[in-house]
């Protein structure tokens, strides 16, 4: 198969958000170490969306999920610290440029401050249905946190989780089952991905010329992947 060959099977927003992904290495493959510890042989890297382009190309697709997906009607935006802040913000601000859709934005300080306007909060109170918006779900320990600040908001009810990739792979429970169905089961909430890793190998699959990173991915998930 040629590099040049055509993906057909697979949506022409998410090939271009793989693409884009790729030529900026915020999709990346080789060696990663992982929060969870798992030497991962790819890596979506959301501190590379650092220009205004990327910025903007990668709000559309969260506010497209938002309005495509299972994801409920919303009140708020929350961006769990410290990539969660910077993407709810551009997803706020596209609701409203594109859409003229007028949503709440918060984020927490991993820190607490004691001057200023104090707490570890800080934008739209936490009240009404709130989405959080996350860059991905490892083994769920930073959603987990997350939500157990909502939950110190009697007024805020979590309606649903977007995060930009769902890597696909088991959770921290014996079930076997991959992290966001085990979120999804815990809360109670949908947890809706930009793209999967199905998508991922989908687009290489079909691109052809990735037969090498393919082959480790494929190990990969062979170890921690679930088969949804
Ligand atoms: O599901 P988990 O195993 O918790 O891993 C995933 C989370 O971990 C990373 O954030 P991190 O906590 O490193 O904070 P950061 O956004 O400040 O980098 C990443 O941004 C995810 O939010």
């Amino acid at each position: 198969m040629s590099s040049s060959q055509t993906v057909k099977s697979l949506d022409p927003a998410k090939i271009a958000f793989i693409e884009s992904a790729i030529e900026n290495g915020v999709l990346c493959f080789g060696q990663y170490t992982l929060k969870s510890g798992r030497i991962s042989p790819y890596f979506f890297n959301a501190g590379l969306l650092y220009t205004g382009s990327l910025l903007s190309a990668t709000a559309n697709a969260y506010a497209k999920i938002l309005r495509t997906s299972r994801i409920p009607e919303f009140d708020v935006l929350f961006g769990p610290a410290y990539k969660g802040i910077s993407l709810a913000a551009i997803t706020a601000v596209k609701l409203y440029e594109a859409e003229g859709k007028e949503v709440g934005y918060a984020y927490n300080r991993k820190e607490k401050k004691d001057h200023g306007e104090g707490g570890n909060m800080v934008g739209y109170p936490l009240k009404g249905r709130i989405v959080i918006i996350d860059d991905v779900l490892t083994r769920g320990t930073a959603i987990r946190e997350a939500i157990a600040i909502l939950n110190q908001h009697p007024e805020a009810k979590l309606v649903g989780i977007v995060q930009l990739v769902d890597r696909q792979e088991k959770g921290q429970g014996e079930g076997g089952k991959s992290t966001v169905q085990e979120v999804e089961e815990e809360f109670g909430v949908p947890v809706e991905p930009i793209i999967a890793l199905n998508d991922i190998l989908r687009y290489m699959e079909e691109k052809g010329g990735w037969e090498k990173q393919l082959e480790e991915v494929k190990k990969y998930r062979a170890q921690y992947g679930v088969e949804l």
